[in-house]
């Protein structure tokens, strides 16, 4: 599913009103509708249930009007609050106060001195705080009042709807930068913004309702370089269907180059994860020393003993032997496990530009790279590179907190420089392509930070590559399926116990799932 800048919804409803000749106001009555269709959902009869509606003079305040006047004529109890002054009422917003005026319902000023008693006033007597206060149009910071009272509705715990977008986060980017509601809910209309579906907005928003207000579908839809919301529907449609004449061949051949001593477990994990992801054949190369050990507990892989240095992980040599193999396979993942021996990361440097078939760099793959990054750019090879954000840091030569804060931006750079696919780990996984099209992933959580969980990833990766997926729906497909696997895990075995191999084991249900919701089309 598409998701949006503010600017971009807001060309979006321009378009509705003036091209479409939608009248803003329909546009208006139909969010507020949907609105308290959510809430219906949520507390089922509203009657007599009491309301406190926090509106702002913009068009998202006249959406909460939309709301208090609908709500009212359920036979609701409800309570107006304005942050402004009603002769500050313009537009749209402006049409809906002088209807709910006019119904002869009060409205209570909020922004006047005593406007914090007023709050704490109705929130002794509150079912549910509709947070109608600022929308799209909002950036930076609240003022210190709103930012108290702000405070006051998050303290209360009372359930909050938020319309279109809690209050204090911004559309754009999630950053939340003072007070900012935490909605139980969040109503968003049309599209998703971004801010909702990235962290930290994301745990701001709670439950995420898209609806429809009757935007020309033709409108939403348009575009062709996106930010997508990852959903399990496309996912299942990018998944190639099993044919009956299909053979081991027919699924891929991966050859996965990882482990050094004492990392052979990632080697494996990496490994069955490529397996689990539905690839015909996967061979695992790692340093000789290993390959024993490796190998015993691997029934469904073939393994190839690599020439490796005396600390047990790759010699240089190991590149002419890697080399040889890429040419009977389909796909490499390289990286997890590989250490940072500095012979082997020099081993990787030397086998880089000389790949031809698409490979996903992971770990200490790309550790070596630090330095001499724009070596990426230089490949031949069709690349996806999957760093966590301390990678991504050392990379870029910056500070982790500067990549967490600019998520997005610098997933999209890298890919657009280097012109190979990112997954930038972390909550809210983004995939970015060299075309310009980023995907967020909803699914995950943080039991899977936990070691080994990113060679799970690189091999789910993988594996999807072999089936034919192109780098930018492997990567995509990969972060999903992996964040479902683990959402599944945790369901049945608690967040704090979760481990790698957990994640693998569950990822046969994902792929149930999705085969028995969505019939895929290709
Ligand atoms: N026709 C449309 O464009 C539609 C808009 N809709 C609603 O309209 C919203 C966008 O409306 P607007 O663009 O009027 O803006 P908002 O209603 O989001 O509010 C912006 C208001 O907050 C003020 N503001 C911004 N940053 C501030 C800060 N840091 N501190 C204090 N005040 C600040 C602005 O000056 C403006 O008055 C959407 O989120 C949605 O709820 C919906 O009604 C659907 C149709
Ligand atoms: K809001």
């Amino acid at each position: 599913m598409r998701v949006v800048t503010a600017a971009e919804m807001r060309q979006i409803d321009q378009t509705a009103i003036k091209q479409h000749g939608i009248p803003g106001i329909v546009l208006m009555e139909n969010a507020g509708l949907r609105v308290v269709e959510v809430i219906e959902g949520i507390l089922g009869d509203v009657r007599d249930q009491v309301f406190s509606i926090i509106v702002g003079k913009g068009n998202n305040g006249g959406d909460g009007l939309v709301v208090a006047r609908h709500l009212l004529n359920r036979g609701a109890q409800v309570k107006v609050l304005l942050m402004a002054d009603p002769a500050d009422f313009q537009g749209d917003a402006r049409v809906n106060l002088n209807i709910w005026q006019n119904m002869g319902q009060p409205v209570y000023q909020v922004n006047q001195v005593n406007g914090i008693n007023i709050i704490k006033v109705a929130l002794l007597n509150t079912s549910m705080v509709i947070d109608a206060l600022y929308g799209t149009g909002f950036h930076g910071v609240v003022n210190e009042k709103v930012g108290r009272i702000i405070e006051l509705i998050n303290d209360s715990h009372i359930p909050v709807v938020a319309v279109d977008i809690p209050s204090g986060l911004e559309a754009d980017t999630g950053q939340v930068n003072g007070p900012c509601i935490k909605a139980d809910h969040t109503v968003t209309f049309g599209l998703p913004k971004i801010g909702l579906v990235v962290e930290p907005g994301a745990s701001y928003t709670g439950q995420l309702h898209i609806v429809d207000i009757s935007l020309p579908r033709a409108l939403t839809e348009a575009g062709h370089l996106q930010k997508y919301l990852l959903t399990g529907e496309t996912v299942a449609r990018w998944l190639p269907p099993r044919q009956s004449t299909g053979h081991k061949g027919t699924y891929g051949r991966v050859l996965v180059v990882a482990g050094s001593r004492g990392m052979v477990g990632a080697a494996r994990l990496t490994t069955r994860g490529t397996l689990r992801a539905g690839a015909g054949l996967v061979t695992l190369a790692l340093p000789a020393g290993l390959q024993p050990v490796a190998a015993a507990s691997l029934d469904e892989a073939m393994s190839l003993a690599l020439p490796e240095t005396p600390e047990g992980t790759l010699a240089i040599g190991a590149a002419g032997v890697i080399l040889e193999t890429c040419r009977q396979v389909d796909v490499l993942a390289l990286g997890p496990g590989l250490s940072t021996h500095p012979e082997t990361a020099a081993m990787v440097k030397s086998l880089l530009p000389e790949l031809e078939v698409p490979t996903v760099l992971d770990a200490d793959a790309l550790n070596a790279l630090v330095g001499d990054v724009d070596m990426l750019g230089e490949a031949k090879a069709p690349l996806i590179i999957t760093p966590h954000p301390g990678e991504m840091a050392r990379l870029l030569d910056l500070q982790v907190a500067e990549v967490q804060e600019n998520r997005i931006d610098l997933a999209l750079a890298a890919a657009r420089k280097w012109r190979v696919v990112v997954v930038l780990k972390g909550a809210r996984t983004i995939v970015a392509s060299p075309n310009g099209n980023i995907y967020i992933n909803p699914t995950g959580n943080p039991g899977m930070a936990t070691g080994g969980s990113g060679d799970a990833l690189t091999g789910i990766i993988a594996g999807l590559l072999g089936q034919g997926l192109n780098p930018e729906q492997a990567a995509a497909a990969g972060v999903y399926l992996h964040g479902r696997a683990g959402d599944l895990a945790a369901e049945q075995l608690g967040q704090v116990s979760l481990l790698a191999g957990d994640i693998i084991s569950f990822l046969p249900d994902v792929f149930k799932e999705l085969e028995n919701s969505f019939v895929p089309v290709r």
